[in-house]
């Protein structure tokens, strides 16, 4: 009998560290052969145009699958089935398949469509790694205030979504302890610790930094024991993100980053966005610059040069609450 490829499904709330795991990943993978499946709340793909853009050696264009439109979990029969039987059905299959799912998708049902029976025989969930962002975590991002407790029909959407990812975890990345002191990372530890199931491990780190077969190596086997993982949606028919919207705002090539940094930062501050990324185009710089808020947080570098021919313009996906208002903060950011 051939042996089953593992994959990896990577979990966790919107920009907690999933592609920074992802690209390192992808960077340390010790000569074997990874096929990624990148997966993006709303129809604009900005974490796999980074990756395929970034000239990894052993990971081509063709390794690197985006599914950039709807949550994995809501889409898995239609646009998940065929590209995973496609990967099984190459000449030369992956060793290992990386499974990055949108930070509102919850895992459960994705590991449910390794039952497939064309799947199953081929492929096994080796481990579902759930990145946490450690700030946001201690500072109770995702937990219900008890005046919320109190409300008869009290649901907290976030906390929803965090939840369900920590309960069908085999490991947790406490991510992003730079930005955490001792106090603080403790506090996180504790209040996910408090959602995991027995025996799973949680791993402090910075800039989701781990040797790569503490994570890749994971022997689970979860489409196995999906009863040990329960899900807050798990009497749910139908499992929708009617709480959660995304839109994209067009931009032209801008004179002023830092103005128009302060924009978005106000624009966070003003409505209920949850999470912010694209790319810029600065004027008379030859390199394409991403953007990436995650709460109040910013940050800014270049990545690549521009090619030839190339349109200088920009772009940026707005995550958030339902009832955005779109057309203000398209304004407030575009000044
Ligand atoms: N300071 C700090 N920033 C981090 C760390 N890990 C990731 N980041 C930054 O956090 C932002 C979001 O990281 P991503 O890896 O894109 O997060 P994600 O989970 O893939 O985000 P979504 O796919 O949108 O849910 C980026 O600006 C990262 O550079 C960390 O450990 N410390």
């Amino acid at each position: 009998m051939t042996r089953k490829i593992p994959a990896t499904v990577i979990t966790g709330f919107l920009g907690a560290g999933k592609s920074t795991l992802v690209r390192h990943l992808l960077e340390n993978n010790r000569g074997q052969r990874l096929a990624l499946i990148v997966n993006e709340f709303g129809d604009v793909g900005i974490d796999g145009d980074m990756l395929t853009t970034c000239d990894i050696e052993g990971c081509g264009k063709d390794d690197i699958i985006e599914l950039a439109n709807g949550c994995l979990c809501c889409t898995v029969a239609d646009e998940f089935l065929p590209v995973m039987q496609a990967l099984i059905e190459r000449d030369l299959p992956p060793d290992h398949i990386l499974i990055e799912t949108s930070g509102l998708a919850l895992p459960k049902p994705l590991v449910k469509a390794f039952h497939w029976p064309e799947i199953r025989s081929r492929v096994t969930v080796n481990g579902v790694v759930a990145v946490v962002d450690a700030e946001a975590t201690a500072a109770g991002r995702f937990t219900s205030t008890p005046e919320q407790m109190a409300r008869p029909d009290h649901d907290n959407p976030l906390e929803e979504v965090f939840d369900d990812q920590l309960l069908c975890a085999d490991m947790v990345l406490l991510n992003k302890t730079d930005l955490v002191d001792d106090i603080a990372l403790e506090k996180a530890r504790r209040r996910i610790e408090s959602k995991l199931r027995p025996g799973v491990k949680v791993i402090p780190t910075r800039h989701s930094i781990v040797d790569p077969v503490v994570v890749v190596g994971l022997d689970a086997a979860a489409e196995d024991d999906l009863d040990t993982r329960p899900s807050l949606h798990d009497s749910a028919t139908d499992h929708s993100h009617d709480d959660f919207e995304s839109f994209a705002v067009d931009l032209p090539e801008i004179a002023d980053p830092d103005a128009l940094i302060k924009r978005i930062s106000s624009a966070i501050a003003t409505h209920d966005i949850l999470r912010l990324k694209g790319f810029l185009a600065v004027q008379d710089k030859p390199a394409r610059a991403v953007v990436q808020a995650v709460g109040a947080r910013i940050d800014r570098w270049f990545d690549r040069p521009w090619r030839p021919g190339e349109a200088h313009a920009g772009q940026v996906v707005v995550i958030g609450g339902k009832g955005l208002d779109r057309a203000a903060i398209a304004a407030a950011i575009r000044g």
